[in-house]
């Protein structure tokens, strides 16, 4: 097998038992002495679509036409890409630390970490755009990202499958903004923007860091004279700086394109974007470990976001039967619970007999409803009303896995 590099520290045979690059196959660990820092080692080429000057080709790596498979081939361990910082960092780690996954990391300067509870799997922490970048060339089996950049660096290649597709954080959406004054002050929608005779003396010039979706989105809604500059962050101070008439770019809350004088418009908005779970189809239709991490992993996830909205809810209620107890449960529409409620007998003793004179019953009621279902409890009878967090709802098959299968044809 043959390699050229460029850009990247030579590789060379290790025979440290500490190596931190577990998966590779020894003659291609990094040299001990830059370990303190890890580098990507199997990137591949992702150029820009558009514009054409701005088209950059970052081959980093070049293999030869045999290479890929047989490398793939001896990786035996399962890897999974988290952000390694950005807004979705923290948040990413929090969640699987609430499913029980808890990533541990032996320093802050390695890129590499591990999750006890899942064997055979190494973590790798890069940045979001990356993940899907080492998704698609094949050097990592499943990562986290946003929709958006799933959407942007994906270019709807169908090797990416979305396992998870809303993981309840990192919400934002891509959205195209325009000053709130001058020329754009009674501007409100895309088609009114399109309308505007000054595009065709000269282009709209539009600043973003979306050069996939974001000429796609402008072509498709007519847009035929347009330009774009392309920037990383901040790029609500283009319009003030000159340097664009509209911007491209993600909104959460909306203060930054307010504190910038720029508005949103009807229409604008390209998509909506959570985070998610992608994992690379080839390696999940090949690798059994893959199906397996990924399935234990979704689990974990779908119950513990399906509970993590509810409350698990206890109560004592008079009542001569189960059945009459669930009757009088029942009328009441915010104690229906997930299924229906769990009653069971409670054998307390009076004047030395044992009867089950008060049955208890379990309920999972949503956290927002919880307050209304005290009270309806209260009206039915119940007392003693105890309530506990949920971590997990457990279905008896997950259907988000289930879906999986089905696409997946196993
Ligand atoms: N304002 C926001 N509110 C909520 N989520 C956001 C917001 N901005 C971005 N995100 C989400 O967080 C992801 C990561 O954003 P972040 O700005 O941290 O990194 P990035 O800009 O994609 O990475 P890089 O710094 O490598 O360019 C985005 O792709 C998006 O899904
Ligand atoms: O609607 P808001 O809640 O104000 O958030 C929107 C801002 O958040 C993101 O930027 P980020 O803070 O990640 O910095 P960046 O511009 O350097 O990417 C995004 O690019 C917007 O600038």
């Amino acid at each position: 097998m043959s390699l050229s590099l460029l850009h990247l520290p030579s590789l060379q045979k290790c025979s440290s038992p500490l190596s931190p690059y577990p998966s590779l196959p020894p003659c291609f660990h990094v040299p001990c002495s830059e370990r303190r820092k890890p580098r990507a080692i199997w990137s591949t080429s992702i150029s820009c679509c558009f514009p054409q000057q701005l088209q950059q080709s970052v081959v980093v790596v070049e293999r030869n036409a045999t290479s890929p498979s047989v490398l793939l081939s001896e990786r035996k361990v399962v890897r999974f890409g988290l952000p390694s910082k950005g807004r979705m960092a923290a948040d990413t780690l929090d969640l699987l630390k609430d499913c029980q996954l808890l990533v541990k990391q032996v320093n802050p300067r390695q890129y590499v970490a591990e999750i006890p509870q899942l064997s055979n799997l190494e973590v790798w922490f890069q940045r979001p755009k990356d993940i899907v970048r080492k998704l698609l060339a094949g050097d990592l089996d499943l990562g986290i990202v946003g929709f958006d950049t799933f959407s942007e660096y994906g270019l709807g290649n169908e090797d990416l499958i979305i396992v998870h597709n809303a993981l309840g954080y990192g919400d934002c959406r891509l959205s195209l903004a325009i000053p709130n004054h001058g020329i754009f002050e009674s501007i409100n929608s895309v088609r009114e923007l399109s309308q505007m005779p000054q595009w065709t003396a000269k282009p709209l010039r539009v600043a973003t860091g979306f050069t996939h979706l974001g000429p796609k989105f402008m072509k498709d809604n007519g847009f035929l004279n347009v330009t774009f500059s392309i920037a990383d962050g901040a790029l609500e101070a283009a319009p003030a700086m000159g340097i664009a008439d509209a911007i491209l770019d993600l909104v959460s809350s909306g203060t930054t394109l307010k504190e910038n004088n720029l508005k949103e418009i009807e229409g604008g908005v390209l998509l909506e974007s959570q985070a998610i779970l992608v994992a690379r189809k080839k390696s999940l239709i090949e690798q059994k470990d893959v199906r397996d991490r990924t399935k234990e992993i979704l689990e974990r996830l779908e119950a513990h976001l399906r509970a993590v909205d509810q409350f698990t809810v206890t109560a004592h209620m008079r009542g001569s039967s189960a059945e009459e107890v669930a009757g009088r449960v029942r009328s009441q529409p915010s104690l229906s619970g997930l299924e229906g409620p769990t009653i069971s007998p409670v054998f307390s003793k009076h004047n030395g007999k044992v009867t089950p004179d008060y049955h208890a019953i379990v309920i999972c009621v949503p956290k927002k409803a919880l307050y209304k279902s005290v009270q309806q409890l209260r009206e039915i009878g119940g007392s003693g009303v105890l309530v506990s967090p949920l971590t997990y709802i457990f279905e008896e098959v997950t259907p988000r896995w289930k879906e999986l299968l089905l696409k997946l044809q196993l």
